[in-house]
């Protein structure tokens, strides 16, 4: 089984102003498709180090997806994306566009999200909107794909589409 994490990125839920119900959804989806997360999402503010550090450790700790929820939007404070590519080595365009592409059939304001999904090392990350909603319409829609992305990065040499 892949172990995940789930990064909540919510000044007021780190500062315990909003109760973190996105995190916890994101865990029991990914346990629910057959991944090994851990069972508390780790809630940070929307600061640079901290989100940085965070991810750079998920990567030493082996963790092989990583999901953030928070920070993807236009908000002066969204830095989630940005911190993002400069950990990343190799993008997955495909998927954000697929994320934005059905969450575009939900709401308009599907199309203001940056988030990205890309590989650092052995660990997909995967960038989500922080409400309960967007994340969870979000991560549906990559769900068809995502165990197959995590075998691949781990080496998996079976021939595709099977
Ligand atoms: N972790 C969360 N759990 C539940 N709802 C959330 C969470 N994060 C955001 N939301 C909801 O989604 C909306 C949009 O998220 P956004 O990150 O833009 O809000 P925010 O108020 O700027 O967040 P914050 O100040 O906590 O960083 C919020 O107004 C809130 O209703
Ligand atoms: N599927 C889906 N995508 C969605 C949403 C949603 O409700 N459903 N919310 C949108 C909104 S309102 C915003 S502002 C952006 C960015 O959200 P974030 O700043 O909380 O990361 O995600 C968008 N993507």
């Amino acid at each position: 089984m892949y172990l995940a994490r789930v990064i909540t990125l919510s000044d007021k839920g780190y500062m315990g102003e909003r109760l973190d119900t996105s995190g916890p959804a994101l865990v029991e989806m990914l346990k629910s498709v057959g991944f090994a997360p851990e069972s508390d999402p780790v809630i940070l503010p929307d600061t640079w180090s901290l989100i940085e550090s965070n991810l750079k450790q998920s990567v030493k700790d082996g963790i092989a997806l990583v999901l953030t929820t928070g920070g993807t939007g236009v908000s002066p404070r969204d830095i989630t994306p940005d911190v993002t590519r400069t950990i990343i080595e190799k993008e997955i365009p495909g998927m954000a566009e697929a994320m934005r592409s059905a969450s575009s059939q939900k709401t308009p304001h599907a199309m203001i999200s940056r988030a990205l999904v890309g590989i650092a090392g052995k660990t997909l990350i995967v960038n989500l909107p922080g409400s309960r909603k967007g994340a969870t319409e979000n991560l549906e829609a990559i769900i068809p794909a995502l165990m197959h992305a995590v075998e691949k990065i781990h080496g998996d040499p079976t021939d595709c589409g099977g």
